[in-house]
């Protein structure tokens, strides 16, 4: 039998208008370990904090609004533009300043990412995960994902806290992994576990602080689900949802953890509840990335007085 032509059948896209994978020189998917080593030399030669706890500033959290913000409280502060940091992608959403910034929170060396990568901005998942493995070439222990999330739980209201809990990969249910290709033992292994994601001890105390901040009546504690974006959800895609245990929708976060757990990195996380999810089809509102920043901003004050609060207590459970 004659063999098939692929680029003849018809659907079947030929070779030359396929993407491109990106990869380390040809070398497979993601960057080599010798490649984010050289990008995490390049920041340790140009900084002397030696940060241990690194956050991921989420959407209106860390960037849009200036001299409120977190990143914009750490004492002096080193910053790197994304584009001036080697093999680093660069934030294009708004509310995503993109720059590195170490420095101190309180007392404590920090590193804090002004800005994420998110799959919808069209990179691949290894990718946005990059700076969490380049974080633990720098020897930082813990991370700390704050995100913006779209509140499912009915009794959730918008500017509500959610320590996270759990979450469901959903992309990873359909194979799209961060973890996806060659597995390289020297970040971690090829079967990585997950049900201990989320530090139980930091959630603990991230209570114990709700408490003695007198927040405890907007914190909450839940699952959260990353969905690929850029488009926030249909009604029904929100009822599937709510059926399966989610309590927050977001667009980021999950992959991170993924990675940070997968090079042994405690992790915390946090969503800011910034719109109710509409799973009525008689209803008039639209989420937007409006609204998501604007609660980031009215909530700015108490979450950098939490996060600073929490990465002193979080900072004291590590050993010298
Ligand atoms: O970076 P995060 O996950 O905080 O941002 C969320 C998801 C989208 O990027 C954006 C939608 O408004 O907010
Ligand atoms: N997917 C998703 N991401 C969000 N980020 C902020 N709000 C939302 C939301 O409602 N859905």
């Amino acid at each position: 039998m004659a063999p098939i032509n692929a680029s003849e059948v018809k659907g079947y896209a030929p070779k030359e208008v396929l993407p491109e994978v990106e990869t380390d020189n040809g070398k497979g998917i993601g960057y080599s370990y010798d490649t984010l080593q050289e990008t995490a030399n390049f920041l340790l030669s140009r900084t002397s904090v030696r940060p241990r706890i690194g956050i991921i500033c989420g959407s209106g959290m860390g960037s849009y609004w200036k001299d409120g913000s977190l990143a914009d409280h750490i004492e002096d502060p080193v910053r790197f533009k994304y584009e001036d940091i080697p093999n680093f992608p660069v934030s294009t959403v708004e509310g995503h300043t993109g720059q590195l910034v170490f420095g101190k929170l309180g007392d404590v060396p920090v590193m804090a990412m002004q800005g994420r990568f998110h799959y919808y901005e069209g990179y691949p998942l290894w990718k946005c995960c990059l700076p969490v493995r380049v974080m633990k070439l720098i020897g930082i222990k813990v991370l700390m994902a704050t995100n913006a999330a779209g509140g499912l739980k009915s009794a959730y209201k918008v500017g509500d806290i959610m320590i996270v809990k759990d979450h469901i990969n959903m992309m990873g249910f359909a194979g799209n992994n961060p973890l996806h290709g060659p597995n390289d033992e020297r970040f971690g292994p090829r079967f990585p576990p997950m049900n201990r994601a989320y530090n139980y001890e930091y959630r603990k105390i991230a209570k114990e602080v709700a408490k003695e901040l007198s927040i405890d009546n907007i914190v909450r504690e839940g699952v959260y689900t990353c969905l690929g974006g850029p488009n926030f959800e249909t009604v029904a895609e929100l009822n599937m949802l709510k059926m399966v245990g989610v309590d927050a929708v977001g667009m980021s976060t999950v992959h991170e953890v993924i990675t940070a757990r997968h090079c042994d990195m405690h992790v915390f996380a946090l969503s800011l509840i910034t719109n109710e999810c509409v799973v009525e089809y008689d209803h008039d509102a639209e989420a937007n990335h409006e609204e998501v920043l604007d609660v980031g901003r009215m909530r700015q004050d108490i979450l950098r007085k939490y996060v600073t609060k929490l990465v002193e207590r979080f900072n004291k459970t590590l050993t010298p």
